[in-house]
């Protein structure tokens, strides 16, 4: 074959090629459109069953967004269209608020994933974290690891950390009285970073010397991270973003550290003591966070394997302390304030705690079981300032169909407008705005309703020395009304620690001292989402009075 043969039947084959690749292109684009065109009429279809406000705009309800917060939009529509409502947040993503509580409880239960963008701040700040996940498959297992050391042993040393969580926050407040006014904010995030920092790393802890560079770059990071989480598109042009990420990455190091310390101590103990079980503080909560304990990671025969493994545990740890710094912080933040502001309450809860030691000495620890006022006062302080203004979630996989009957597409947001659901009147009575921790105490012998409704007891008068009252402490997670802690697949997992960790906490502070508002300090504040949770602003400022015992 002559060389022009060969060089035509060669531009013959590569344009056969090209072509060949165009169409292939083509049709893959254009099956991909199409598939989406059908899940968008899909979901359009599906959707209209819902009810909601009417939406003539391509860009949905986002003008109206524009003008009013979410929480309102939703608590209008709520009002006018039933305990369903949608709203389009674009042409294609759809949003549904459901706001009754038995519905509530059932989608909860049955939607076990959150929205993609759910973690983001996580994501951003610390990486891949298998507890703050958006699928429910990734999250699982370690949420089943985490509860289980939580809510078993950890319960039970949880009574005994606080104690030394307070001589640390007494030399604190002692410091800034010294200095001046005492903001609740301040006081509050010192009190939730030190419960945290106990419960994971235990004791060690307290003798680590860089925990307070630690605690300022937490406090730095949580100031920042919903701000950069709430660009869609990661912002790395922004010099800013960079300057975020090199605190992140020190936080990193600082964790790292800790971790390094308390496994070098781990072996110490356990190399000088036969007896040890092996078993610190440390290691099991290492082993909760990221499976790996060092044992798994050091069989893992891949060099990958060993470091995903050793990287697990130190997101999960700055996951967790992240999570439950602000939501413990904002919640701590709230009770000071409502005793602050509530004389009466916080007299009646120190006969409580007087009662409770009396025959114990001075050392021992008094258990908050008994002590159903403080209780009843952590849980209505959390009624009245969940953690964030919604509950999301998604099932990312397939359509949700509810026992009312309504069938919600796969991949919409599905979410719970907490502070509407926590304040209604049909769920709370009529004083459901007010603070009343007595509506979580009710005669003994008296049930709540079918629906789990406490109703309001309210009678202060009555309440006076717990071992002649005759008030019992009424579940909260009865009533399907009361989420701060979420409910169903994707519930927090550290509610029970959380609500004794700070029982005893308060327990140990007001036995010993009384929390007083400052003059002329705010005494409505009111809920603010600020750093990605609520809190009461204007901060309140207070001070702490020595009780003479
Ligand atoms: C006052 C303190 C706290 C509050 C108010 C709080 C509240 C919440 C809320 C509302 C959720 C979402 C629940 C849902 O969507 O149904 C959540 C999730 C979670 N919480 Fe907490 N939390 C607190 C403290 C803690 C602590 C101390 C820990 C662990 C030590 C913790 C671990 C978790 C985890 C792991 C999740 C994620 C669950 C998942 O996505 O599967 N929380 N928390």
């Amino acid at each position: 074959m002559s060389s022009a043969k060969l060089e035509l039947r060669l531009r013959e084959y590569a344009e056969w090629e090209i072509n060949a690749f165009l169409w292939i292109s083509l049709i893959t684009v254009t099956l991909v459109l199409l598939q989406k065109v059908v899940k968008l009429f899909r979901l359009r279809h599906h959707a209209r069953k819902i009810p909601g406000p009417p939406c003539s705009s391509f860009y949905g309800h986002c003008p109206l967004l524009s003008t009013q917060s979410l929480t309102e939009v939703l608590a209008e529509s709520h009002e006018k269209y039933g305990s369903v409502v949608k709203l389009w947040l674009g042409p294609t993503k759809l949003l549904v608020s459901i706001k009754e509580p038995a519905l509530i409880k059932e989608m909860l239960s049955k939607a076990e994933d959150k929205p993609p963008l759910t973690g983001r701040a996580f994501r951003l700040a610390f990486g891949q974290s298998s507890l703050f996940a958006s699928t429910f498959d990734r999250v699982e297992k370690r949420r089943v690891t985490l509860s289980t050391e939580l809510n078993g042993r950890l319960l039970e040393r949880g009574k005994v950390i606080p104690a030394r969580v307070v001589d640390c926050l007494m030399e604190r407040i002692r410091d800034i009285l010294g200095k001046g006014n005492i903001s609740c904010k301040m006081i509050s995030q010192h009190m939730a970073f030190s419960l945290l920092g106990a419960t994971i790393f235990g004791d060690e802890f307290f003798a680590w010397s860089k925990a307070t560079v630690y605690e300022e770059l937490f406090m730095t990071i949580a100031k920042d991270a919903c701000f950069w989480a709430s660009y869609s598109v990661t912002p790395f042009w922004k010099r800013g973003f960079w300057r975020y990420q090199r605190l992140c990455e020190k936080l990193k190091c600082l964790t790292q550290d800790i971790i390094q310390q308390c496994q070098r101590n781990c072996k110490l103990i356990s190399g000088m003591d036969h007896n040890f079980d092996n078993e610190t503080a440390y290691k099991r909560m290492e082993a909760a966070l990221g499976g790996s304990s060092s044992f798994d990671a050091l069989v893992s025969q891949e060099p990958s394997g060993y470091l995903q493994a050793r990287e697990e545990p130190c997101r999960n740890i700055m996951g967790v302390m992240f999570h439950g710094y602000l939501t413990t912080a904002g919640l701590v933040g709230n009770i000071l304030a409502r005793l602050a502001t509530h004389q009466d309450i916080q007299e009646k809860i120190y006969s409580e705690i007087i009662m409770a030691r009396k025959g114990l000495g001075e050392k021992d620890q008094q258990s908050v079981d008994n002590m159903l006022l403080l209780l009843a006062t952590i849980y209505e302080s959390a009624r009245l300032l969940p953690a964030g203004p919604f509950l999301q979630r998604c099932s990312l996989k397939h359509d949700l169909t509810l026992k009312s009957g309504v069938t919600i597409p796969a991949g919409t947001v599905l979410v719970v407008p907490i502070q509407l659901v926590q304040m209604d009147n049909c769920s709370w009575g009529i004083d459901a705005s007010q603070f009343n921790p007595y509506r979580f105490l009710s005669k003994k012998g008296r049930q709540c309703d079918q629906l789990g409704n406490i109703s309001s007891t309210g009678n202060a008068e009555e309440y006076v020395d717990p071992r002649q009252s005759s008030f019992v402490l009424n579940d909260p997670n009865n009533n399907a009304a009361f989420l701060p802690f979420g409910s169903g697949s994707r519930a927090c997992v550290g509610q029970k620690y959380v609500t004794q960790g700070i029982a005893t906490l308060f327990a140990s502070l007001l036995e010993r001292y009384e929390i007083r508002l400052q003059p002329g300090s705010e005494k409505n504040p009111k809920p603010t989402v600020n750093n990605c949770v609520f809190q009461l602003l204007p901060c309140p400022e207070i001070d702490f009075v020595e009780r003479v015992s």
